[in-house]
Protein backbone atom coordinates (compact mmCIF):
# COMPACT_ATOMS: atom_id res chain seq x y z
CA UNK A 1 0.00 0.00 0.00
CA UNK A 2 1.90 2.79 -1.12
CA UNK A 3 0.13 6.23 0.89
CA UNK A 4 2.46 9.91 1.04
CA UNK A 5 4.40 9.48 4.17
CA UNK A 6 3.94 13.01 4.62
CA UNK A 7 2.00 16.18 2.47
CA UNK A 8 3.60 18.48 0.66
CA UNK A 9 3.42 22.19 -0.84
CA UNK A 10 1.17 22.40 -3.82
CA UNK A 11 3.05 23.52 -6.91
CA UNK A 12 6.22 23.28 -5.54
CA UNK A 13 8.80 20.08 -5.46
CA UNK A 14 7.66 18.59 -2.11
CA UNK A 15 4.43 18.53 -3.58
CA UNK A 16 2.06 15.56 -3.05
CA UNK A 17 -0.10 15.31 -5.91
CA UNK A 18 -3.74 13.39 -6.84
CA UNK A 19 -5.00 13.23 -10.44
CA UNK A 20 -8.38 12.72 -10.84
CA UNK A 21 -10.48 10.58 -13.48
CA UNK A 22 -13.43 11.91 -14.08
CA UNK A 23 -14.04 15.46 -12.12
CA UNK A 24 -17.76 15.71 -11.62
CA UNK A 25 -19.97 16.71 -8.75
CA UNK A 26 -18.68 13.54 -6.56
CA UNK A 27 -14.92 14.56 -7.69
CA UNK A 28 -15.37 18.28 -7.11
CA UNK A 29 -16.21 17.89 -3.63
CA UNK A 30 -13.28 15.20 -2.86
CA UNK A 31 -10.94 17.77 -4.82
CA UNK A 32 -12.36 20.06 -2.33
CA UNK A 33 -11.47 17.81 0.46
CA UNK A 34 -8.14 17.70 -1.25
CA UNK A 35 -7.31 21.06 -1.24
CA UNK A 36 -7.58 21.70 2.18
CA UNK A 37 -4.53 18.72 2.92
CA UNK A 38 -2.67 21.07 0.64
CA UNK A 39 -2.62 18.30 -2.01
CA UNK A 40 -1.96 19.56 -5.40
CA UNK A 41 -4.89 18.37 -7.38
CA UNK A 42 -5.04 17.82 -11.63
CA UNK A 43 -8.45 16.94 -12.44
CA UNK A 44 -9.07 15.00 -15.58
CA UNK A 45 -12.61 14.53 -17.73
CA UNK A 46 -14.02 14.42 -21.04
CA UNK A 47 -15.62 17.63 -21.48
CA UNK A 48 -13.92 21.30 -20.78
CA UNK A 49 -14.95 23.19 -17.47
CA UNK A 50 -16.37 19.85 -15.48
CA UNK A 51 -17.09 20.41 -11.95
CA UNK A 52 -13.69 19.50 -10.63
CA UNK A 53 -11.79 21.20 -13.12
CA UNK A 54 -12.75 24.44 -11.63
CA UNK A 55 -11.16 23.91 -8.63
CA UNK A 56 -8.31 21.95 -9.19
CA UNK A 57 -4.83 23.27 -9.68
CA UNK A 58 -5.11 21.67 -13.93
CA UNK A 59 -7.66 20.38 -15.82
CA UNK A 60 -6.80 18.33 -18.77
CA UNK A 61 -9.66 17.11 -20.99
CA UNK A 62 -9.04 13.68 -22.41
CA UNK A 63 -10.89 10.44 -23.78
CA UNK A 64 -9.98 8.46 -20.60
CA UNK A 65 -11.08 5.46 -22.03
CA UNK A 66 -8.37 6.01 -24.42
CA UNK A 67 -5.48 4.01 -23.04
CA UNK A 68 -2.31 5.55 -24.51
CA UNK A 69 -4.03 9.11 -24.08
CA UNK A 70 -4.62 8.19 -20.20
CA UNK A 71 -1.21 6.46 -20.20
CA UNK A 72 0.28 9.82 -21.58
CA UNK A 73 -1.12 12.12 -19.13
CA UNK A 74 0.15 10.41 -16.28
CA UNK A 75 3.29 10.07 -17.51
CA UNK A 76 3.73 13.90 -17.67
CA UNK A 77 1.65 14.85 -14.63
CA UNK A 78 3.31 11.65 -12.48
CA UNK A 79 0.58 11.64 -9.82
CA UNK A 80 1.49 10.22 -6.52
CA UNK A 81 -1.88 8.79 -6.54
CA UNK A 82 -4.58 8.33 -9.40
CA UNK A 83 -8.41 8.67 -8.14
CA UNK A 84 -10.77 7.23 -10.51
CA UNK A 85 -14.14 9.08 -10.50
CA UNK A 86 -16.09 7.76 -13.18
CA UNK A 87 -17.62 4.43 -15.08
CA UNK A 88 -15.36 5.48 -18.60
CA UNK A 89 -12.14 4.98 -17.96
CA UNK A 90 -9.14 2.48 -20.04
CA UNK A 91 -8.90 0.44 -16.77
CA UNK A 92 -6.62 -2.29 -18.36
CA UNK A 93 -3.79 0.74 -19.02
CA UNK A 94 -3.77 1.51 -15.08
CA UNK A 95 -3.68 -2.52 -14.25
CA UNK A 96 -0.44 -2.22 -16.63
CA UNK A 97 0.95 1.16 -15.24
CA UNK A 98 0.20 0.08 -11.44
CA UNK A 99 1.55 -3.46 -12.36
CA UNK A 100 5.21 -1.34 -13.52
CA UNK A 101 5.34 0.51 -11.03
CA UNK A 102 4.37 3.36 -12.30
CA UNK A 103 1.47 4.30 -10.41
CA UNK A 104 -0.83 3.88 -7.43
CA UNK A 105 -4.29 3.70 -8.33
CA UNK A 106 -7.49 4.09 -5.91
CA UNK A 107 -8.44 1.70 -4.09
CA UNK A 108 -6.22 -0.43 -6.30
CA UNK A 109 -6.57 -1.08 -10.04
CA UNK A 110 -8.05 -4.19 -9.75
CA UNK A 111 -10.33 -2.72 -8.11
CA UNK A 112 -11.54 0.22 -10.50
CA UNK A 113 -11.19 -2.57 -13.04
CA UNK A 114 -13.81 -5.00 -11.91
CA UNK A 115 -16.36 -2.26 -10.52
CA UNK A 116 -15.70 -0.30 -14.09
CA UNK A 117 -17.80 -3.62 -15.66
CA UNK A 118 -21.08 -5.28 -14.42
CA UNK A 119 -19.81 -8.59 -15.44
CA UNK A 120 -15.98 -8.25 -13.22
CA UNK A 121 -17.64 -7.05 -9.95
CA UNK A 122 -21.40 -9.59 -10.29
CA UNK A 123 -18.82 -12.66 -11.21
CA UNK A 124 -16.21 -11.30 -8.13
CA UNK A 125 -19.55 -10.84 -5.64
CA UNK A 126 -22.02 -14.23 -6.73
CA UNK A 127 -19.25 -16.65 -8.06
CA UNK A 128 -16.09 -15.99 -6.16
CA UNK A 129 -17.28 -14.90 -2.86
CA UNK A 130 -20.55 -16.59 -2.63
CA UNK A 131 -22.83 -13.34 -2.00
CA UNK A 132 -26.16 -13.56 -2.38
CA UNK A 133 -27.43 -11.24 -5.76
CA UNK A 134 -30.21 -11.48 -7.95
CA UNK A 135 -30.25 -13.99 -10.75
CA UNK A 136 -28.54 -12.86 -13.67
CA UNK A 137 -26.99 -13.73 -16.97
CA UNK A 138 -24.87 -12.05 -20.12
CA UNK A 139 -25.74 -11.19 -23.71
CA UNK A 140 -23.71 -10.20 -26.94
CA UNK A 141 -26.85 -9.78 -29.20
CA UNK A 142 -30.24 -9.68 -29.11
CA UNK A 143 -30.79 -13.20 -29.93
CA UNK A 144 -28.72 -13.95 -27.01
CA UNK A 145 -30.52 -11.42 -25.07
CA UNK A 146 -33.90 -12.39 -25.54
CA UNK A 147 -32.67 -16.35 -24.77
CA UNK A 148 -31.27 -14.98 -21.42
CA UNK A 149 -34.47 -12.70 -20.55
CA UNK A 150 -36.70 -16.13 -21.25
CA UNK A 151 -34.26 -18.03 -18.74
CA UNK A 152 -34.43 -15.29 -16.00
CA UNK A 153 -37.87 -14.85 -16.28
CA UNK A 154 -39.96 -11.72 -15.74
CA UNK A 155 -40.14 -8.73 -14.69
CA UNK A 156 -35.93 -8.02 -15.44
CA UNK A 157 -33.22 -5.24 -15.60
CA UNK A 158 -31.24 -4.82 -18.51
CA UNK A 159 -28.24 -2.92 -18.26
CA UNK A 160 -25.10 -2.01 -20.46
CA UNK A 161 -21.92 -3.89 -19.09
CA UNK A 162 -20.63 0.27 -18.41
CA UNK A 163 -22.68 2.67 -17.51
CA UNK A 164 -24.00 4.23 -14.26
CA UNK A 165 -26.63 6.17 -13.23
CA UNK A 166 -29.49 4.37 -15.03
CA UNK A 167 -27.74 5.13 -18.48
CA UNK A 168 -29.29 2.51 -21.11
CA UNK A 169 -31.15 0.64 -18.22
CA UNK A 170 -34.89 -0.68 -18.78
CA UNK A 171 -36.85 -2.94 -16.32
CA UNK A 172 -39.25 -5.02 -18.59
CA UNK A 173 -42.16 -7.20 -18.05
CA UNK A 174 -42.71 -8.86 -21.75
CA UNK A 175 -40.85 -11.06 -23.75
CA UNK A 176 -42.02 -7.88 -26.98
CA UNK A 177 -40.12 -5.59 -24.57
CA UNK A 178 -36.60 -7.11 -25.41
CA UNK A 179 -35.63 -5.37 -28.10
CA UNK A 180 -35.95 -2.07 -27.29
CA UNK A 181 -33.88 -2.65 -24.35
CA UNK A 182 -31.18 -4.44 -26.35
CA UNK A 183 -31.58 -0.79 -28.53
CA UNK A 184 -31.49 1.51 -25.14
CA UNK A 185 -28.39 -0.28 -23.72
CA UNK A 186 -26.71 -0.09 -27.27
CA UNK A 187 -26.98 3.92 -27.11
CA UNK A 188 -27.39 5.20 -23.95
CA UNK A 189 -24.47 3.62 -21.55
CA UNK A 190 -21.70 5.55 -20.89
CA UNK A 191 -19.44 3.39 -23.11
CA UNK A 192 -20.91 1.14 -25.65
CA UNK A 193 -19.39 -2.69 -24.78
CA UNK A 194 -22.17 -4.58 -26.88
CA UNK A 195 -22.82 -6.41 -23.99
CA UNK A 196 -25.78 -5.89 -21.62
CA UNK A 197 -26.13 -7.82 -18.37
CA UNK A 198 -29.92 -9.34 -17.60
CA UNK A 199 -30.91 -9.37 -14.26
CA UNK A 200 -34.26 -11.01 -12.37
CA UNK A 201 -35.89 -8.72 -10.58
CA UNK A 202 -35.66 -8.16 -6.84
CA UNK A 203 -39.04 -7.15 -4.86
CA UNK A 204 -36.90 -6.02 -2.33
CA UNK A 205 -38.63 -3.54 0.57
CA UNK A 206 -36.18 -0.67 0.43
CA UNK A 207 -32.27 -0.29 -1.24
CA UNK A 208 -29.62 1.28 0.96
CA UNK A 209 -26.05 2.23 0.27
CA UNK A 210 -23.45 1.04 3.00
CA UNK A 211 -20.69 3.59 2.79
CA UNK A 212 -17.42 1.94 4.02
CA UNK A 213 -14.20 3.38 4.51
CA UNK A 214 -10.57 1.15 4.48
CA UNK A 215 -8.21 3.52 6.30
CA UNK A 216 -4.64 3.08 7.78
CA UNK A 217 -5.49 2.77 11.72
CA UNK A 218 -2.66 4.14 13.92
CA UNK A 219 -0.52 1.01 14.35
CA UNK A 220 -0.38 1.64 10.12
CA UNK A 221 -2.96 -1.37 9.53
CA UNK A 222 -5.70 -1.19 7.34
CA UNK A 223 -8.98 -1.02 9.42
CA UNK A 224 -12.95 -1.02 7.62
CA UNK A 225 -15.22 2.12 9.15
CA UNK A 226 -19.25 1.68 8.24
CA UNK A 227 -21.22 4.88 8.10
CA UNK A 228 -24.44 4.68 9.06
CA UNK A 229 -26.75 3.37 6.24
CA UNK A 230 -27.90 5.62 3.63
CA UNK A 231 -32.01 4.94 2.38
CA UNK A 232 -32.28 5.75 -1.19
CA UNK A 233 -35.02 5.85 -4.09
CA UNK A 234 -34.36 5.91 -7.56
CA UNK A 235 -36.49 6.65 -10.32
CA UNK A 236 -35.41 5.21 -14.13
CA UNK A 237 -32.15 3.53 -12.57
CA UNK A 238 -31.01 6.69 -11.25
CA UNK A 239 -30.81 8.69 -7.43
CA UNK A 240 -33.58 11.32 -6.68
CA UNK A 241 -33.54 10.82 -2.85
CA UNK A 242 -31.38 9.66 -0.12
CA UNK A 243 -31.29 10.27 3.22
CA UNK A 244 -29.47 8.91 6.40
CA UNK A 245 -29.79 6.93 8.80
CA UNK A 246 -32.09 4.65 7.49
CA UNK A 247 -33.84 2.58 10.28
CA UNK A 248 -32.93 -1.49 9.24
CA UNK A 249 -33.49 -4.84 11.22
CA UNK A 250 -30.59 -6.08 13.31
CA UNK A 251 -29.93 -8.92 11.35
CA UNK A 252 -30.24 -7.59 7.81
CA UNK A 253 -28.07 -4.78 9.23
CA UNK A 254 -25.13 -7.61 10.09
CA UNK A 255 -25.57 -8.91 6.98
CA UNK A 256 -25.36 -5.81 5.29
CA UNK A 257 -21.78 -5.35 6.82
CA UNK A 258 -20.82 -8.86 6.77
CA UNK A 259 -21.15 -8.47 2.71
CA UNK A 260 -19.43 -5.02 2.61
CA UNK A 261 -16.31 -6.38 4.95
CA UNK A 262 -16.12 -9.21 2.28
CA UNK A 263 -16.58 -7.17 -1.06
CA UNK A 264 -14.25 -4.54 -0.07
CA UNK A 265 -11.53 -6.46 1.54
CA UNK A 266 -11.08 -8.25 -1.35
CA UNK A 267 -10.58 -5.41 -3.78
CA UNK A 268 -8.27 -4.12 -1.35
CA UNK A 269 -6.70 -0.50 -0.76
CA UNK A 270 -7.23 2.36 0.85
CA UNK A 271 -10.99 4.44 0.71
CA UNK A 272 -14.16 5.19 0.52
CA UNK A 273 -16.76 2.32 -1.35
CA UNK A 274 -20.53 2.96 -1.85
CA UNK A 275 -21.38 -0.89 -1.16
CA UNK A 276 -25.49 -1.02 -2.81
CA UNK A 277 -28.02 -3.39 -1.53
CA UNK A 278 -31.36 -4.57 -1.86
CA UNK A 279 -33.72 -5.48 1.61
CA UNK A 280 -36.56 -7.21 2.34
CA UNK A 281 -37.28 -8.21 6.02
CA UNK A 282 -34.30 -9.46 6.94
CA UNK A 283 -33.02 -11.06 3.97
CA UNK A 284 -29.89 -9.26 2.10
CA UNK A 285 -28.60 -9.20 -1.79
CA UNK A 286 -25.55 -7.15 -3.06
CA UNK A 287 -26.02 -4.81 -5.90
CA UNK A 288 -23.15 -3.13 -7.01
CA UNK A 289 -20.30 -1.35 -5.59
CA UNK A 290 -18.20 1.60 -6.10
CA UNK A 291 -15.25 2.18 -5.40
CA UNK A 292 -15.31 5.65 -4.28
CA UNK A 293 -17.94 8.16 -2.86
CA UNK A 294 -21.86 7.63 -4.10
CA UNK A 295 -23.79 10.13 -5.14
CA UNK A 296 -26.68 8.71 -2.77
CA UNK A 297 -24.07 9.38 -0.29
CA UNK A 298 -23.93 13.69 -1.11
CA UNK A 299 -26.25 13.63 2.16
CA UNK A 300 -23.10 12.75 4.36
CA UNK A 301 -22.72 16.45 3.27
CA UNK A 302 -25.19 17.26 6.04
CA UNK A 303 -25.57 14.30 8.14
CA UNK A 304 -21.82 13.30 9.04
CA UNK A 305 -19.35 15.15 11.07
CA UNK A 306 -16.89 14.44 8.11
CA UNK A 307 -18.74 13.95 4.60
CA UNK A 308 -18.29 10.48 2.32
CA UNK A 309 -15.51 13.38 0.21
CA UNK A 310 -13.29 13.83 3.50
CA UNK A 311 -13.51 10.23 4.07
CA UNK A 312 -12.47 9.65 0.60
CA UNK A 313 -9.60 11.84 0.88
CA UNK A 314 -8.25 11.39 4.03
CA UNK A 315 -8.45 7.52 4.03
CA UNK A 316 -6.12 7.45 0.67
CA UNK A 317 -3.68 9.86 2.20
CA UNK A 318 -3.24 7.26 4.84
CA UNK A 319 -4.72 9.74 7.41
CA UNK A 320 -7.51 8.48 10.18
CA UNK A 321 -11.41 9.04 9.52
CA UNK A 322 -14.44 9.61 11.68
CA UNK A 323 -17.45 8.42 10.78
CA UNK A 324 -19.76 9.10 12.97
CA UNK A 325 -23.12 10.71 12.26
CA UNK A 326 -23.45 14.51 12.78
CA UNK A 327 -27.49 14.38 12.89
CA UNK A 328 -30.20 13.09 10.72
CA UNK A 329 -30.04 14.34 7.02
CA UNK A 330 -31.61 13.89 3.11
CA UNK A 331 -30.47 15.53 -0.19
CA UNK A 332 -32.81 15.85 -3.20
CA UNK A 333 -31.48 15.93 -6.92
CA UNK A 334 -32.02 19.61 -8.54
CA UNK A 335 -32.18 18.60 -12.69
CA UNK A 336 -31.40 20.63 -15.45
CA UNK A 337 -35.10 20.25 -16.97
CA UNK A 338 -33.58 21.76 -20.12
CA UNK A 339 -31.18 21.29 -23.32
CA UNK A 340 -28.96 24.54 -23.13
CA UNK A 341 -25.49 25.66 -22.34
CA UNK A 342 -25.08 28.39 -19.47
CA UNK A 343 -28.06 27.69 -17.54
CA UNK A 344 -29.68 29.97 -14.53
CA UNK A 345 -30.86 29.12 -11.16
CA UNK A 346 -33.71 31.40 -9.82
CA UNK A 347 -35.66 30.50 -6.22
CA UNK A 348 -32.34 29.40 -4.35
CA UNK A 349 -33.35 32.20 -1.57
CA UNK A 350 -36.27 30.73 -1.05
CA UNK A 351 -34.83 26.90 -1.03
CA UNK A 352 -32.42 27.90 1.64
CA UNK A 353 -35.07 29.71 3.81
CA UNK A 354 -36.18 26.08 4.00
CA UNK A 355 -35.29 25.17 7.66
CA UNK A 356 -31.98 23.60 8.12
CA UNK A 357 -31.25 23.19 4.30
CA UNK A 358 -28.08 24.10 2.35
CA UNK A 359 -27.78 23.87 -1.55
CA UNK A 360 -24.94 22.96 -3.94
CA UNK A 361 -25.04 23.35 -7.87
CA UNK A 362 -22.61 21.89 -9.87
CA UNK A 363 -21.86 24.36 -12.38
CA UNK A 364 -21.81 21.60 -15.16
CA UNK A 365 -21.43 23.94 -17.99
CA UNK A 366 -24.40 22.46 -20.12
CA UNK A 367 -27.49 21.03 -19.26
CA UNK A 368 -29.95 18.18 -19.87
CA UNK A 369 -33.70 17.63 -19.29
CA UNK A 370 -32.47 14.47 -16.55
CA UNK A 371 -28.83 15.55 -16.00
CA UNK A 372 -28.17 15.91 -11.87
CA UNK A 373 -27.32 19.80 -12.05
CA UNK A 374 -27.21 20.49 -8.42
CA UNK A 375 -28.87 18.81 -4.83
CA UNK A 376 -30.43 20.40 -1.83
CA UNK A 377 -29.51 18.83 1.38
CA UNK A 378 -31.65 19.06 4.89
CA UNK A 379 -31.01 18.49 8.08
CA UNK A 380 -33.77 18.00 10.98
CA UNK A 381 -34.65 15.90 14.21
CA UNK A 382 -35.60 13.16 12.36
CA UNK A 383 -35.28 11.66 8.81
CA UNK A 384 -38.76 12.19 7.76
CA UNK A 385 -38.56 16.26 7.84
CA UNK A 386 -35.33 16.03 6.83
CA UNK A 387 -36.56 13.96 3.73
CA UNK A 388 -39.66 17.09 3.36
CA UNK A 389 -36.97 19.90 3.75
CA UNK A 390 -34.89 18.88 1.01
CA UNK A 391 -37.11 18.24 -1.52
CA UNK A 392 -39.34 21.47 -0.70
CA UNK A 393 -36.14 22.94 -1.05
CA UNK A 394 -35.05 21.19 -4.14
CA UNK A 395 -38.53 22.04 -6.05
CA UNK A 396 -38.14 25.44 -4.95
CA UNK A 397 -34.90 26.14 -7.29
CA UNK A 398 -35.89 26.20 -10.77
CA UNK A 399 -33.62 26.04 -13.52
CA UNK A 400 -34.38 28.32 -16.28
CA UNK A 401 -32.54 29.54 -20.35
CA UNK A 402 -30.50 32.51 -20.02
CA UNK A 403 -30.95 35.12 -21.94
N1 LIG B 1 -32.12 -6.54 -10.24
C1 LIG B 1 -32.79 -5.48 -9.81
N2 LIG B 1 -33.96 -5.62 -9.16
C2 LIG B 1 -34.67 -4.54 -8.73
N3 LIG B 1 -34.27 -3.27 -8.93
C3 LIG B 1 -33.11 -3.08 -9.56
C4 LIG B 1 -32.30 -4.15 -10.03
N4 LIG B 1 -31.20 -3.65 -10.62
C5 LIG B 1 -31.33 -2.30 -10.51
N5 LIG B 1 -32.46 -1.94 -9.89
C6 LIG B 1 -32.88 -0.57 -9.57
O1 LIG B 1 -32.20 0.33 -10.42
C7 LIG B 1 -31.27 1.12 -9.65
C8 LIG B 1 -30.00 1.39 -10.44
O2 LIG B 1 -29.35 0.15 -10.70
P1 LIG B 1 -27.77 0.07 -10.71
O3 LIG B 1 -27.24 0.58 -9.42
O4 LIG B 1 -27.36 -1.29 -11.11
O5 LIG B 1 -27.48 1.10 -11.90
P2 LIG B 1 -26.33 2.13 -12.10
O6 LIG B 1 -26.48 2.61 -13.51
O7 LIG B 1 -25.06 1.50 -11.69
O8 LIG B 1 -26.68 3.30 -11.13
P3 LIG B 1 -25.67 4.12 -10.15
O9 LIG B 1 -24.51 4.54 -10.95
O10 LIG B 1 -26.54 5.28 -9.74
O11 LIG B 1 -25.38 3.21 -9.02
C9 LIG B 1 -31.07 0.37 -8.36
O12 LIG B 1 -30.63 1.22 -7.33
C10 LIG B 1 -32.47 -0.20 -8.14
O13 LIG B 1 -33.35 0.80 -7.67
N1 LIG C 1 -23.87 7.26 -10.21
C1 LIG C 1 -22.57 7.73 -10.54
C2 LIG C 1 -22.49 9.25 -10.43
O1 LIG C 1 -23.40 9.88 -9.93
N2 LIG C 1 -21.39 9.82 -10.88
C3 LIG C 1 -21.19 11.25 -10.88
O2 LIG C 1 -21.80 11.83 -12.01
C4 LIG C 1 -20.81 12.45 -12.83
C5 LIG C 1 -21.18 12.41 -14.30
O3 LIG C 1 -22.28 13.25 -14.48
P1 LIG C 1 -22.76 13.65 -15.97
O4 LIG C 1 -23.22 12.37 -16.62
O5 LIG C 1 -23.86 14.63 -15.73
O6 LIG C 1 -21.56 14.24 -16.68
C6 LIG C 1 -19.53 11.73 -12.51
O7 LIG C 1 -18.39 12.45 -12.89
C7 LIG C 1 -19.69 11.53 -11.02
O8 LIG C 1 -19.36 12.71 -10.33
MG1 LIG D 1 -26.15 1.61 -8.53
Amino acid sequence: MKTPARLGTPLSPSATKVMLLGSGELGKEVIISLQRLGVEVIAVDRYENAPGHQVAHRAHVIDMTDGAALAALIAQEKPDLVVPEIEAIATPTLVELEKAGKVTVIPTARAAWLTMNREGIRRLAAEELGLPTSPYRFADSLDELKAACDAIGYPCVIKPVMSSSGKGQSRIDRPEEVEAAWNYAATGGRVDAGRVIVEGFIDFDYEITQLTVRALDREGKIATHFCDPIGHVQVKGDYVESWQPHPMHPAALEKTRDIAVKVTGNLGGLGLFGVELFVKDDMVWFSEVSPRPHDTGMVTMASQVQSEFELHAKAILGLPVNVALKTPAASAVIYGGHEAKGIAFEGVADALAVPGTDIRLFGKPESYERRRMGVALAAADDVETARNRAKEAAAKVIPVQAQ
